[in-house]
């Protein structure tokens, strides 16, 4: 089956063609979706900082227009990129805004060079931001993060933070630092967030996770020793959670709730589910 949304890089200069809207507050959408005619759009007085070509989407070419702040638009709100997650049925289209909200932001953050304060600019042939003085490029930043589900027999281990909807338990997760590997990064993350010690992780399966930049590397670890101890600020609640009695968990697209019903799954012999790609 051929996607809907196919990635691309396309020349910003050239006119026609249709553009997603996005500023820090989400994207803007009216009756007819999330792409509007882009020569339409830039009769608009947009407060635009950059302008990106993302892709195709059923064959059409697709640009970002990323704008300073909201503006108001006949006819049309903005709306979050999370509340697209929760809502959309369109997987292909959350993929293209995914995709956008993460080249908008970096587009958004890499205006001056970093190494010399002057103004960068798109590179030619690559997804790149280059400074025209001192020659750096910048690519689009992905941070990657690990997410486990520790287990021990028909308990899982869950936990809460602060950021969470009220009542919601999840698997527990965090940034791999420089230097580290991803199984460092697990254990680590492990003790400074629960205190416990578990055994050798195994690796699952990714998602790419555009809040803002992550890339969801998923591991499964059975306990291996300790008492929970709950890291101060990030860590609200945990506990052990029956396989038969659990809390309210994350929503169904995320890569948490896939390692939590891939467990079930195979503990309790049921069909294995989908992680939304
Ligand atoms: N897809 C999913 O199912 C799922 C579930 C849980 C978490 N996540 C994502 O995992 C990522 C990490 O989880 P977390 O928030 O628990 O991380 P974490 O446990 O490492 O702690 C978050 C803290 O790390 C710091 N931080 C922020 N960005 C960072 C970066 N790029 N590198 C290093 N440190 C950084 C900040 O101080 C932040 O408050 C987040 O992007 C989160 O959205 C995804
Ligand atoms: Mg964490
Ligand atoms: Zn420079």
């Amino acid at each position: 089956m051929s996607l809907r949304w196919q990635p691309a890089l396309l020349d910003p200069a050239a006119g026609g063609g249709w553009a997603v809207v996005h500023c820090q507050q989400g994207f803007l959408r009216d009756a007819n979706g999330v792409l509007f005619p882009r020569d339409w759009l830039k009769r608009l007085d947009l407060p635009l900082l950059s302008e990106q070509g993302l892709g195709y989407f059923d064959g059409d070419q697709v640009f970002l227009m990323e704008l300073a702040h909201p503006v108001e638009v006949p006819d049309a709100n903005w709306q979050g990129l999370r509340q697209f997650m929760m809502q959309d049925d369109d997987t292909e289209r959350f993929r293209m805004l995914g995709f956008a909200a993460q080249i908008g932001t970096w587009a958004n953050h890499h205006r001056f060079c970093g190494s010399c304060g002057n103004p960068m600019r798109q590179h030619a042939t690559e997804r790149a931001m280059q400074c025209e003085s001192c020659g750096i490029h910048h690519y689009p930043r992905i941070s990657p993060s690990m997410i486990v589900l520790v287990t021990r027999g028909d308990e899982l281990l869950l936990a809460r933070s602060p950021r969470f909807a009220p009542g919601v338990y999840s698997t527990l997760a965090g940034f791999v630092e420089p230097g580290e590997s991803v199984e460092q990064c697990v254990r680590r993350e492990v003790h400074e967030e629960v205190g416990v010690s578990i055994a050798e992780p195994s690796y699952i399966c990714s998602q790419g996770w555009p809040f803002p930049h992550s890339l969801m590397l998923g591991f499964h670890a059975e306990y291996a020793s300790g008492e929970i101890v709950m890291q101060p600020e990030e860590i609200e609640d945990a506990g052990w959670f029956s396989i038969h009695d659990l809390p309210a968990l994350p929503a169904s697209k995320s890569i948490a709730r896939y390692l939590i019903d891939l467990y079930l799954a195979r503990r309790l012999g049921h069909p294995e589910p989908v992680l939304p790609s």
